[in-house]
């Protein structure tokens, strides 16, 4: 498959989970917004440029944006047109370079890999990547290699029967959701007490939808992900009739339920922040690695069992080639020699993940003679090269998203590239703080010309610190060549002052806003599966349920 072709062009998307069929432009339908009157599509005149000109002050905003982008700092390296492209083997270097640097960095005694901040150990084994051949990084996923009880659990079961997993190695235990090329379950791996979300896609009813290739875009890219919050697929599937992909089960449920259920219905601000910046990482990554997300919003964050995040809903992501340019190799700056009111230490600097070394100032050594050790250690650090890699020169032509998540260029049909994801960034920031989004119309179609149209405002209430409306002023640009991390990416918008408190380094490690309860277990006598004919061996008695009434019944689900 071309991976710079659009696939989800032809597609459509509801987020109607009892739609048949997608609109690639969604609508939300289980909250207050959704859109009840039904609304022609617009028409190729309506959506023109000089019609929804006529209808827009945007010049005026940018403007006003502009002249705020100017008082921005510096920024701190510049693309040159002589720009070095790394090839692969160059940015595998790099990133065990930067390996090499962040390990050897023991910060004030703590060593940071042995908290999980830095990993690149290489994999135990990936059930996913002995089932495929497709992407070089299947097989390698050094987030959750070592530590996590879910492989540990597949590998169990894997060496037991000798062979890659099953359907009749999983009991579905109760249906999470439906989306429009499957529906996702809460399962249970028979035997281990371990529970995964298995997604479960129809063959057939994909193929007569003609969604296969979307389908498979999903897969692909998910099996290309190692990120802390992005997910991991455990495995993947065949049966007669169905594809299925098993991936990590989030308890939290998604951040549109629990803003729902915040006073107000939205975030504090440190929340919301706390949340923004775990999106901010995986959009980074996703980036990296050539692909833009598209379909930003609350619900497709959903919640860990530990209250991090996990960005979910690959479909319509647009796959595209890009090539991370080394725009400087850093100099031998320190700490002291380079002072910043950012989070900025320039000595350190690459983007080879959500790891960055540049923030290495953990809370706990802000103390003066912390602060000398750490200066020390910085110094013994490595110099790294600063990269660049933003597939900014993207193009698709597609209408895809949610209304009042779409980017202005998509709406006007100008092409969009990876500035559709900052964009949507604002959006998603702005729902969490204040409740709603910007530019909400009555129908849809209100929506669109909104977008496009209308200058940002912010609601009297909540009151909202000036930090976070200046990071949406800059993000909600309409113009995307002015749009804040259009040129440099995540890094434009890690260095604004809204993020002044969040350590990037270790925001794995901090204490998440909400913890969601732990999954409730039951002694089920009755959990032995469905058709399971592999030997249970002395494994512990399967006891996964979710507020499922206590029948002792699992799901009856032909799939399986
Ligand atoms: N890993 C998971 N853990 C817990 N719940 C999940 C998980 N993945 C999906 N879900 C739930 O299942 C629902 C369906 O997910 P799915 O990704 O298939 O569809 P979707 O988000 O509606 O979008 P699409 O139609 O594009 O597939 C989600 O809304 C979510 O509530």
């Amino acid at each position: 498959m071309d991976p710079s072709i659009d696939h989800a062009s032809s597609s459509s998307k509801p987020r109607n989970t009892h739609a048949k069929s997608k609109p690639s432009v969604t609508s939300r339908s289980i909250d207050s917004r959704a859109t009840k009157k039904q609304e022609p599509p617009l028409t190729a005149t309506e959506t023109s440029p000089e019609v929804l000109e006529q209808h827009s002050v945007s010049s005026h905003i940018t403007q006003k944006t502009k002249n705020k982008k100017k008082k921005q700092p510096e920024p701190r390296f510049y693309p040159s047109p002589t720009n070095t492209f790394y090839t692969a083997p160059l940015y595998t270097e790099a990133k065990q370079s930067f390996s090499d640097c962040a390990s050897t960095l023991n910060v004030g005694g703590i060593d940071l890999e042995k908290m999980g901040v830095l990993t690149y150990r290489g994999s135990t084994g990936s059930d996913e990547s002995s089932s495929s051949g497709l992407s070089n990084s299947a097989g390698y996923k050094p987030h959750r290699a070592n530590n996590d009880k879910r492989w540990v659990a597949i590998q169990e079961v894997r060496s037991r029967v000798g062979s890659s997993l099953e359907a009749k190695d999983f009991k579905l235990v109760k249906r999470l959701g439906g989306g429009d090329i499957g529906t996702v379950y809460l399962a249970e791996l028979i035997g281990t007490g371990e529970t995964f979300a298995v997604k479960v896609m129809e063959k057939a009813a994909i193929a007569a939808r003609k969604k296969l290739v979307r389908a498979q875009t999903e897969r692909e890219i998910l099996q290309s992900l190692d990120h802390p919050f992005l997910p991991t697929l455990y495995s993947h599937f065949e049966t007669e009739n169905h594809s299925c992909l098993v991936m990590e089960f989030c308890p939290g449920g998604d951040l549109h339920s629990l803003r729902q259920k915040q006073p107000g219905k939205y975030f504090p601000e440190h929340a919301a922040r706390f949340y923004v910046a775990e999106v901010l990482l995986a959009m980074e990554y996703l980036h990296m690695l050539g692909i833009i997300y598209r379909d930003l919003k609350p619900e497709n964050v959903l919640v860990r069992e530990d209250g991090h995040i996990m960005l979910s809903d690959f479909d319509l992501s647009l796959r595209c080639s890009v090539s991370p340019t080394l725009v400087r190799f850093a100099a031998t700056t320190t700490l002291e020699s380079k002072p910043s009111s950012y989070c900025i230490q320039p000595s350190c600097i690459v983007q080879p993940d959500c790891i960055q070394p540049v923030c290495f100032t953990p809370r706990f050594l802000s103390k003066s003679k912390n602060k000398k050790k750490l200066n020390e250690s910085a110094r013994q650090v490595r110099p790294l090269p600063e990269l660049m890699a933003e597939p900014t020169s993207a193009r698709s032509m597609s209408f895809v998203g949610t209304h009042e998540y779409l980017a202005p260029e998509i709406i006007k049909g100008e092409g969009h590239g990876s500035a559709v994801d900052w964009w949507t960034f604002g959006i998603f920031l702005y729902e969490l703080l204040f409740g709603k989004t910007p530019f909400r119309g009555d129908v849809n179609r209100a929506t669109l010309f909104n977008v496009v149209g209308q200058p940002l405002r912010f609601p009297e209430h909540p009151s909202v610190s000036f930090a976070a409306r200046d990071l949406i002023r800059g993000l909600l640009v309409k113009e995307p060549q002015h749009r804040l991390a259009y040129r440099r990416g995540a890094t434009e918008i890690k260095q604004h002052p809204f993020f002044q408190s969040i350590n990037w380094a270790l925001i794995r490690c901090t204490n998440p806003p909400q913890v969601p309860q732990p999954v409730k277990i039951m002694d089920n006598a009755q959990s032995q599966g469905h058709g399971c004919s592999r030997s249970q061996g002395d494994a512990k008695p399967p006891t996964v349920v979710v507020d499922v009434k206590p029948s002792g019944n699992y799901l009856e689900i032909d799939f399986f």
